[in-house]
Parts: structure tokens; sequence; C-alpha cells
């Protein structure tokens, strides 16, 4: 995001956990870690002092992993300006409160009308390279998105504003799940049509979730929905995806994360999304299948017949009227 909100303000200060990445980042202006070939904006500095780098600002965005949120947000809350805007991008659904990350963000830094989230089909490997992107920010408060949709918003990218705060976060931490399949599919050798059958179903699931936690359906069919479902289902850059294919040929999840360097959210999210289903009766069978994949050793090939072996069924789109969302032949 740095290359987005360089060009709109006078100085962006990076916050990074080590010295070595510190060091290099304000020498070289690169990062030695993630996206090396790219180059930082001359108004880029880093620094490892969480209160230092958010004295005085007007805005903080957050990109930790979701599990490391309400923690940095702790850590954050009383450095950071009663005012300032707080700007979510980590995707996910914490494990035991079932909230999402600008929940998160809210409770620990107070206000919510000051937190918005970002959500859409953002790799950052094409963003950096000013490939044309776009995203949704959403908030409950609309000054506030489009503060954000005017501080992102450039030649390269385009930002929407949404008032569905919760259908646009839940779609980004579902989606997640979704991919971690279509990545297990691809490894098994299916195909396109697999492909295309886990994607629909899958926005289905999404639109069901959406519709349990108090969101808007419909806010599936926009880019924080079907946009980010596509890309992270299909782009060699997903690690969601690409984790599916490495378990398929026998890596673990640890070992997956720590050769990449990188967090494989839609597996945490397979976990908090399918306890939440449990306690509210919300048919996931995608979810549930990864899950009992990843965490419940059940054989890949077994997880997969059991969803093809499921009661044929009606085809509900999970974008019904929300009261639908509880009825047994939706899914
Ligand atoms: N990369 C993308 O294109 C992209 C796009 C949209 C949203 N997101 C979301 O942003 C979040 C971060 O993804 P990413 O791609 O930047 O990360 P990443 O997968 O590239 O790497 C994870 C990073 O988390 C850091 N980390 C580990 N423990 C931490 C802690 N305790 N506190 C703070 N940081 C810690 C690691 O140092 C590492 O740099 C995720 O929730 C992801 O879903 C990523
Ligand atoms: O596609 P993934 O699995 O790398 O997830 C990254 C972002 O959520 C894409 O917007």
């Amino acid at each position: 995001m740095t290359g987005l909100v360089s060009p709109a303000v006078d100085e962006v200060v990076l916050w990074a956990r080590t010295s070595q990445a510190v060091d290099a980042m304000n020498l070289e202006h690169r990062n030695p870690n993630h996206l090396v070939d790219y180059t930082l904006a001359p108004n880029v500095v880093a620094t490892s002092d969480l209160a230092v780098a958010v004295r005085d600002v007007d805005a903080a965005i957050l990109a930790t992993p979701s599990a490391y949120l309400r923690e940095t947000c702790r850590n954050l809350a009383s450095h950071l300006a009663k005012n300032a805007r707080v700007l979510v991008l980590s995707k996910g659904m914490e494990r035991g409160t079932h909230l999402l990350m600008h929940e998160v963000a809210a409770q620990e830094l107070g206000n919510p009308t000051r937190v918005a989230a970002l959500s859409g089909p953002n790799h950052a490997e094409e963003i950096c390279k000013g490939m044309v992107s776009a995203a949704v920010v959403a908030s409950e408060d609309a000054e506030t998105a489009a503060y954000f949709q005017g501080l992102l918003s450039g030649p390269t990218f385009r930002a929407y504003v949404s008032d569905d705060v919760r259908g646009v976060e839940c779609c980004g931490a579902v989606k997640n799940v979704v991919a971690i399949a279509c990545g297990i599919a691809s490894g098994m050798g299916m195909g396109d049509n697999t492909l295309a059958v886990l994607m629909t179903r899958g926005i289905a699931e999404i639109g069901r979730v959406v519709a349990a936690l108090g969101g808007n359906p419909m806010t599936c069919m926009g880019l924080a929905g079907m946009g980010d479902l596509v890309v992270t289902c299909t782009s060699e850059h997903s690690r969601n995806r690409s984790f599916g294919r490495a378990l398929v040929a026998g890596e673990t999840l640890d070992a997956y994360q720590a050769r990449t360097h990188m967090v494989v959210e839609g597996a945490p999210a397979s976990e908090s999304v399918l306890e939440l289903a449990q306690e509210r009766g919300i048919e996931v069978p995608i979810t549930a299948g990864v899950h009992s994949v990843l965490y419940e050793g059940r054989p890949i090939d077994e997880a997969m017949e059991g969803l093809l072996t499921r009661v044929p069924r009606t085809e509900f789109y999970g974008m019904e009227e929300r009261d639908t969302a509880s009825k047994e032949n939706q899914c």
C-alpha cells in the first residue's frame, strides 16, 4: 500500500519488527524479505518503534496477519491519537469471538467510526508494479470510508466505498478457505470445471456466512466477494491456493509458511468459520471439507468424495432473503 499512499502524503512511516528490515528499508529503500525488487518511494521511512511509527499521524494502515491484529492494536492503543483514522487490511475472523478484523481493531483502539476495512482482488505483487487494481473501503462511517478512498485512489488504483463493513470483511475471510479448496482440486489434477464449481458454490457459502453475520449477501457480487474470490482461486500469486496445491504434494501448513515466509489466512479462517457455522446452524460444506483435511486428519480423497456424495439439492445462491440463511434445503 505504500506505493498507493506515498504520492498523497508528505511522509509514510512503516513499522517493521526487525532492525534488519528497518535498516534495509531506510538505507536501500527495499524490503529485504518481501517484494525484494520493489523500490520504496523516497518519502517512505521505517522504524521498529511503534510509538515513533504513529506519532502525530492522521491515519494508520494495519496489515498484520489476522492472528496478530489484536496484539498489535493493543500495543498501538496508547500511542495512536484518538482522532487518527484506521484502515484494516488483514483478512480473517478471530477464533472464539468470531469477530471480524475491523471489530477487533475497534475493540482495542476505541471509536469504531474511525475504523475502515479494505478488501478486494489486491495481490501486492501486481499493485507494486502499477498494474490496474481496485478495492472497496468499507466503514460504518461514510466520512472515514471517503477519507481512505481519497488517500488510496490513483491512476492505477480505484477505490470504491461501502457501508457494509461486515459483508466486505466476511467475504475476505471466507474466500481464503475456498482458495485452499481450489488449490487442493488443482493439485489433484482437477480441471477448470471443478474450479468453477468450487468458486460458484463457494460464493454461495460465503453469502450464507455474510447473511448470518448481519452483512448484505449482495456484497458477495462485488470486489470483496466475487472479485477477490476469482483472483485468489486462480492466481499464481495466491498463497492460499498454492498452499492447497502444496498440501496435495505432501507439504504441511507449518512447512509451507516457513518456506514462503507468508501467512495462509484460509487455514485459521476455516477453524473460526466452522465454529461460527456450527454455533449458528449454517451449512458450510467447503469450509468443513478444508477443515477436516487440515485439522482432523481426513484424507483429501475422502473429503472430496464427502462433498460429492451430499444429498442432491435445489440450487440456492446464498444471496436470497436473509431469513433463508437457516433453511436446511439451501446448499
Ligand atoms: N499480500 C496481499 O496481496 C494481501 C492483499 C490483501 C490483504 N492481505 C492481508 O494482509 C495480511 C498480511 O498479509 P501479507 O501478505 O502482508 O503478509 P505475508 O504473508 O507477506 O507475511 C506475513 C508477515 O507477517 C509478519 N508477522 C509475523 N508475525 C507478526 C506479528 N506478531 N506482528 C506483526 N507482523 C507479524 C511476518 O514478518 C511477515 O512479514 C493478511 O491478513 C492478508 O490476508 C494481503
Ligand atoms: O490470494 P491470497 O491467498 O494470496 O490472498 C491475498 C489477498 O487476500 C488477495 O486479495
